[in-house]
């Protein structure tokens, strides 16, 4: 596949008897926002890990511009550990600095490269602080500082957004937006389902280590069944529940969200929403990111 996508290609791992991953297969393209969903334990920070390379896969590949990821190209992955990674007595600045000149940025270079990202990530007052002294959310500014300071080619971030406040949500869309826009593949995963449906150009969701949908929110939203949301304040609860055809997804107060199976005439829920009264509304729509993700991790949870 082509120059600049992260390839991951049928990657297993277990952790003795524990199936953490099972041929898991995504890409994710230059220029690209993908987010990368699941629930608790579901494969997503072992999937980050194996890309990294701080562990390795029992079977499958990870490919970045055509090729295996090697040492080399590890260096031009941007990444942000779940169980972050900064050296807490040193200083923003000079830990910066630090991680540039690791990844083989010369000196002046790396010096530029961590005040544009301090200034960029609203650090500035922060800079002489040591890491171990900052708030828990100016930590992890500096943790994505940290992600972005060798200029890597490829972002790889694990649950960036937790822990942020909405201001700090907003930069660091901004930030993961501007680098997507260089042509930089970037990769987060996060439990922020309305964050990631806003911004992604593309979600994987991952369930017992499998990946059970990958496509763009539009794809994965409007090949999901319709649904309807019915106002029917004279109905009695459950009014819905043996129409055939017909899933009651949610009963809140007046509110009837309904799914229909394939074939299933809304006019024969209209009619019947009217013949317990008055209806107030009735509206078709395609289930949102969040909806679709209750699905996904739930049917056949068993298998
Ligand atoms: N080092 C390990 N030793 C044993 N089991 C592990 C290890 N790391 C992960 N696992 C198991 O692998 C599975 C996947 O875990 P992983 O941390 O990748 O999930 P996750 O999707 O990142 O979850 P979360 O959203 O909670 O961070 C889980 O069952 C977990 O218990």
């Amino acid at each position: 596949m082509g120059e600049g996508t992260l390839e991951i290609d049928r990657v297993s791992k277990r952790f003795g008897d524990v199936v953490a991953l099972d041929a898991v297969t995504f890409d994710v393209r230059p220029g690209e926002l993908f987010g990368f969903v699941g629930s608790n334990g579901a494969g997503k920070t072992t999937t980050m890990r194996i890309v990294l390379g701080v562990l390795a896969a029992d079977a499958g590949e990870v490919r970045f511009d055509g090729g295996p990821v090697t040492h080399e190209t590890r260096t031009r992955i941007g990444y942000l550990p779940e169980e972050r990674g900064l050296y807490p007595k040193m200083r923003v600045l000079d830990q910066l600095v630090y991680l540039a000149r690791l990844h083989g940025v010369p000196a002046i270079e790396a010096h530029r490269s961590a005040e544009l990202w301090i200034e960029r990530l609203g650090l500035t007052e922060r800079r002489r602080d040591e890491v171990q002294k900052l708030s828990l959310g100016n930590q992890q500014r500096v943790q994505l500082a940290a992600a972005l300071v060798h200029d890597p080619d490829v972002l790889v971030l694990d649950e960036p957004f937790s822990g942020l406040d909405p201001i700090a949500v907003d930069v660091m869309s901004d930030v993961l937006r501007e680098k997507a826009a260089t042509g930089v593949p970037v990769v987060f995963s996060s439990h922020q389902l309305d964050l990631v449906e806003r911004l992604c150009d593309r979600v994987g969701i991952i369930r017992s280590g499998r990946i059970v949908a990958c496509g763009s929110v539009a794809e994965l939203t409007s090949g999901a069944a319709v649904r309807i949301t019915v106002r029917a304040p004279a109905a009695t609860y459950g009014w819905a529940a043996a129409l055939p055809g017909v899933r009651v997804v949610a009963e809140n107060g007046d509110d009837t969200v309904v799914e229909l199976a394939p074939g299933t005439d809304d006019q024969d829920v209209l009619a019947a929403a009217l013949a317990t009264g008055p209806v107030r509304e009735f509206t078709r729509h395609h289930p949102s990111l969040t909806e679709l993700f209750r699905s996904a991790v739930t049917e056949g949870a068993d298998t």
